[in-house]
């Protein structure tokens, strides 16, 4: 039976969706949904599928079966690069940000009409770009740091900086592998605020393994174990839920 249904009222539809690594299944038909405005965690012991997950979200790795549904589009089809022109953007676990150019140069270039690296000459800095530079550095923390070159930064301020260059793409959903490892106390809860303001107008999935930063900002979590669905629903669902406890929480 084919159970791949038409769901239409979520932003993003995973369904039976798998991938094998030579017969090893990483992800073993999944089913996982993610709203409009929501942030949706996925938490899981190491290797339990979670970058895997991403991976075949953003186009990286190609899936063995299954559907991933993005506002009724097809991803699974598609190459990564056509997958971020329909509002998908991801971010990895180390920050890929250009370090010799000033925070507001990796913010400029990320600008989708912004100057290409090859480009710089014809560009015009015009007010729009200046204008949103400015508007996404503050979001992220960075906007009395502009002229800075982005090597200076600390580590935070450079998962930052990343997290900024994704947001002036204005993607609908946006994905950030464990966007807080690294980072102070500190860091940590002005990244949880500025998560808790970016998911207006957008959704947000994360995986992570800290556990105060998901509940800081989970509105959905989803736990892998061996590529399958362990548990899902509240924070506080999950956390309450044995089988986590026994195979995850608990360790
Ligand atoms: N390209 C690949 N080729 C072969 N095996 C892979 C590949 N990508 C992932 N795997 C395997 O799939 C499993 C799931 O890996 P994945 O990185 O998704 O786990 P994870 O839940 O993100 O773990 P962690 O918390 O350690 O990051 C692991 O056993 C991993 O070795």
């Amino acid at each position: 039976m084919n159970t791949i249904s038409n769901n239409t009222d979520f932003l993003l539809s995973i369904e039976n969706l798998s991938v094998s690594f030579d017969g090893f299944k990483a992800v073993n038909d999944l089913n996982l949904y993610v709203d409009e405005n929501e942030i949706h965690v996925i938490i899981g012991p190491n290797g339990a599928g979670k970058t895997t997950v991403l991976d075949l979200i953003c186009g990286r790795t190609k899936a063995t079966a299954g559907s991933i549904k993005f506002r009724q589009k097809e991803l699974t089809q598609l190459r990564e690069h056509e997958i971020v022109l329909e509002g998908v953007g991801r971010k990895f676990q180390n920050p890929s940000i250009y370090e010799d150019l000033t925070v507001f140069e990796n913010l400029e270039l990320s600008f989708p009409r912004g100057r290409s690296v090859f480009g710089a000459l014809t560009f015009k800095r015009d007010a729009e770009v200046t204008t949103r530079v400015r508007e996404i550095a503050e979001m992220v923390f960075l906007d009395t740091l502009l002229d800075m070159q982005a090597a200076l930064l600390s580590h935070g301020q450079k998962q930052w900086l990343e997290i900024g260059m994704l947001l002036i793409q204005d993607p609908e959903l946006l994905m950030l592998d464990e966007p807080v490892a690294g980072m102070s106390v500190s860091e940590r809860k002005q990244t949880a605020k500025l998560l808790n303001e970016i998911t207006k107008g957008r959704s947000v999935m994360v995986v992570e393994h800290d556990m105060k930063f998901v509940e800081d900002i989970a509105h959905r979590v989803t736990v892998l174990h061996q590529g399958k669905i362990l548990s899902e629903g509240s924070m506080a669902k999950v956390q309450a839920d044995p089988k986590v406890i026994d195979v995850y929480l608990g360790h």
